[in-house]
């Protein structure tokens, strides 16, 4: 029987009482409009209601089951959102690669990369014939698939990818290869059993002569039997720290042959006669993956608001210590040192949510123009989203343990299903290009950039700021405004990048190679990319609340917003105080104001922090945290998970007489 009340726990009903809004305004907000919240929440309701529950319960389960258990709730899902017909998701983008249904697969889904990456693949890839060919395959789920780019031996360092892909004249076909251990395709999601077909890119030959990197479109298992196909060595890598129900494969090919036509071919071409038209711009190969780090931003984002949501609605019902000796023991979210690990989180879900739509708008326009045949947008999208996937995930990766934390002891709990996000989170910090290597690249750019800058020339809108904040040494006059926090933060990111571009050129001028000043220059270019990362997610915010708002707000929930930009902007510029007292001399005053500013903006988010949590608006299924729940019963369902452990299913376990029993006796 349930021990679960049917009422909401009065703390938490008293923090939704007393709130300056209501969490509905929010949510409104948040999902970007009333139409916007409302398809959102038509799917949940579509798609959760009849999920089986026991996937949840995925860590009570072997990695055979978890997997068995993912596939038959991929096609439930599946099976209905194809009865909605519904092509975009709340937030404009596909509704396959949707962050809704992601929350729906606790374990993961080993056809993620199917639909979230792969469909999008042929799009970009694909000439408009083989998108009808074998997009729509996808879409339909005829064929399914995933995206095989690394290799054992090779992730980070496409270039070295040793698969090959050789022209044969006579046949019109491909014959690829995977020729040494180290080249076997490694860790694609869903490869291992699930997908038929696989992206592959490899290294083109034509009369052995290598024409660099291509896609192909390459069949691994039979259509009708599911069995790997002749030439296929295909499995599954074993366990991962989480992931659990992705599917994650290896595939081995000798002397697979393809037709000449399975080659995706929008940017570069093979003919029948064996000529190569070479892309007009070699990293087009690349941009299925600008592609996918956009949509990390907006996944890991969803998912740190997740964690938060978790957090405080624990700390609203949690009691522990009284703040005066002799009165009674307060919520644990009075406690200020408790607040400082919730609110700046939520305050970090929201900044990157932000970020993610400017930096979807200009996907959106980099792709139009990519397929107008104008690429100059590529480096500017390149940059972006690499910083913004290196830092929303490497933020929330550390977000989501200090939201762990929160929760003492019960948030080590399995059940809290904090541990489950951070496990996802911490997979993001590597896939897709691994973070230091992505923040070496933004370096850079900011180095082409500041040169350009040096040089007068114009600059590309993101990295703008570098040419006022070159000339701007330091902030004439200091009023601690918000501007003011954005400023010097873009002149401390000028700096920063003014010192990593002349310790490079000395060590050019000192003979070193450009490849070697750039190692060598490594760790600050990191540091200069994270500072424009942040600049970036700053101004982002900044605009939201102080711009021309779209849509009209209320005054109370323009305040609400108003006081966590007021804590991300404080919390940044602490934060780097390091290298904002590089190029302002704030005085003590100044800082311990900013201190100041810090308690109380965390004192002003403290009667909303409930109802913002309620207006990230996650579905109950979606959090499945005996924490996190909307009705706040925590104890109640913390003591229903104990009692459905599997251990506790018999008072006595085998292993207790056949072991533990006999091994007592014999000490006797
Ligand atoms: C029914 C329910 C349905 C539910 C459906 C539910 C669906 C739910 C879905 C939910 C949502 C989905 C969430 C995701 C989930 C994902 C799961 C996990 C997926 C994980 C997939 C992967 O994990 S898949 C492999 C990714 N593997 C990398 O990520 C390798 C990194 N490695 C590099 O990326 C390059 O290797 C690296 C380092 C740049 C050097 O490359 P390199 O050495 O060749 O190049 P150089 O450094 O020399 O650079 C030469 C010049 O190219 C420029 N450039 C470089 N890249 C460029 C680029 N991309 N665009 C433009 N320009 C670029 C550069 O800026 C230079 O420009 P310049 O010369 O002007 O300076
Ligand atoms: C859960 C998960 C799912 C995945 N799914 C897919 C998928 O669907 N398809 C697919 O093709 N791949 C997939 N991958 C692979 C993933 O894309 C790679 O693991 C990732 O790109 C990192 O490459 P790597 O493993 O070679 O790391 P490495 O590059 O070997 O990194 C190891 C260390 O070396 C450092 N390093 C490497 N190069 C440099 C450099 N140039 N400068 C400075 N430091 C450097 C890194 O910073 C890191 O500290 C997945 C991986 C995971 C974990």
């Amino acid at each position: 029987m349930s021990l679960l009340p049917k009422t909401v726990n009065p703390d938490l009903q008293k923090e939704r009482d007393n709130a300056s809004i209501k969490a509905e305004e929010f949510a409104v907000w948040w999902h970007g409009g009333k139409d916007r919240l409302k398809i959102k929440r038509d799917l949940e309701l579509h798609i959760l209601d009849d999920l089986d529950e026991d996937i949840y319960r995925f860590p009570n389960l072997s990695h055979e089951e978890i997997y068995n258990a993912a596939i038959k709730d991929f096609i439930k899902l599946a099976k209905k959102i194809q009865e909605l017909k519904v092509e975009r998701n709340y937030d404009g983008t596909d509704i396959w690669p949707s962050s809704v249904l992601w929350g729906a697969m606790p374990a993961g889904n080993p056809l993620a990369v199917h639909c979230g990456m792969v469909i999008e693949c042929i799009r970009i890839q694909g000439t408009d014939e083989q998108f009808e060919k074998f997009g729509k395959a996808c879409q339909s789920f005829s064929m399914t698939s995933a995206y095989a780019q690394t290799e054992l031996g090779h992730g980070t360092f496409i270039r070295g990818l040793e698969t090959r892909a050789d022209f044969d004249h006579h046949t019109d076909e491909f014959v690829l290869n995977t020729p040494t251990i180290s080249s076997y395709k490694w860790w694609p999601g869903g490869m291992g059993q699930s997908a038929n077909h696989c992206i592959v890119p490899a290294n083109l030959y034509i009369d052995n002569v290598c024409k660099g990197l291509a896609m192909f479109v390459v069949p691994i298992r039979d259509m009708e039997t599911h069995a790997p196909l002749p030439g296929v060595d295909v499995g599954d890598i074993g366990k991962r720290m989480g992931f659990a129900g992705v599917n994650n494969g290896y595939l081995g090919l000798k002397n697979v042959r393809i037709p000449r036509t399975n080659m995706l071919m929008r940017h570069s071409q093979v003919h029948r006669d064996g000529t190569f038209v070479q892309s007009p711009v070699s990293v087009l190969t690349y941009f299925t993956m600008v592609y996918i780090r956009c949509l990390i931003v907006r996944n890991v984002a969803t998912q740190l608001s997740m964690a938060a949501t978790i957090a405080t609605r624990y700390s609203a019902v949690r009691r522990q210590s009284p703040i005066n000796p002799n009165e009674p023991e307060v919520q644990i979210i009075d406690h200020l040192t408790q607040q400082k690990k919730l609110f700046p989180e939520m305050a970090n879900s929201i900044a990157y949510k932000l970020a993610f739509t400017k930096l979807y708008q200009l996907y959106e326009t980099t792709s139009q123009d990519i397929k107008h045949g104008e690429f100059s947008r590529l480096p500017e999208m390149h940059s972006l989203s690499c910083i913004l996937k290196v830092l929303c995930t490497s933020t929330t990766m550390a977000g989501v343990d200090i939201l762990r934390l929160a929760c003492g002891g019960h948030g080590y709990l399995s059940s809290s299903n904090i541990g489950n996000i951070y496990l996802d989170v911490g997979a993001s910090c590597t896939y897709e290009g691994e973070n230091t290597v992505l923040l070496l690249q933004v370096g850079r750019f900011l180095m082409k950039s500041y040169r350009s800058a040096l040089a007068g020339k114009k600059l590309a809108p993101t990295v703008a700021y570098l040419q006022n904040a070159v000339k701007e040494k330091s902030l004439c006059h200091w009023t601690g405004s918000w501007e003011d926090l954005l400023k010097i933060l873009q002149i401390a990111t000028a700096h920063k990048t003014h010192i990593t571009y002349e310790n490079l050129m000395a060590r050019l001028k000192a003979g070193q190679t450009e490849a070697e000043a750039a190692n060598n220059t490594g760790i600050e270019l990191t540091q200069a990319a994270e500072l424009h990362g942040i600049c970036f997610v700053a101004a982002t915010f900044l605009e939201e609340v102080t711009g021309p708002h779209s849509k009209p707000r209320s005054p109370a929930l323009n305040k609400v917003l108003g006081n966590l930009l007021e804590l991300f902007m404080i919390s940044t510029v602490l934060k780097y105080m390091h290298e904002v007292l590089r190029v302002h001399k704030l005085s003590e005053a100044e800082i311990r104001s900013l201190q100041t500013r810090l308690e109380d903006s965390l004192k002003a988010v403290r009667p909303d922090a409930v109802v913002i949590c309620d207006g990230f608006d996650h579905h109950d299924r979606n959090l499945f945290s005996t924490l996190g729940s909307y009705d706040g019963n925590v104890y109640e369902r913390i003591f229903e998970e104990a009692k459905r452990c599997p251990l506790n299913k018999q008072p006595v376990p085998e292993v207790i007489h056949t072991h533990l029993k006999p091994f007592m006796k014999s000490n006797l």
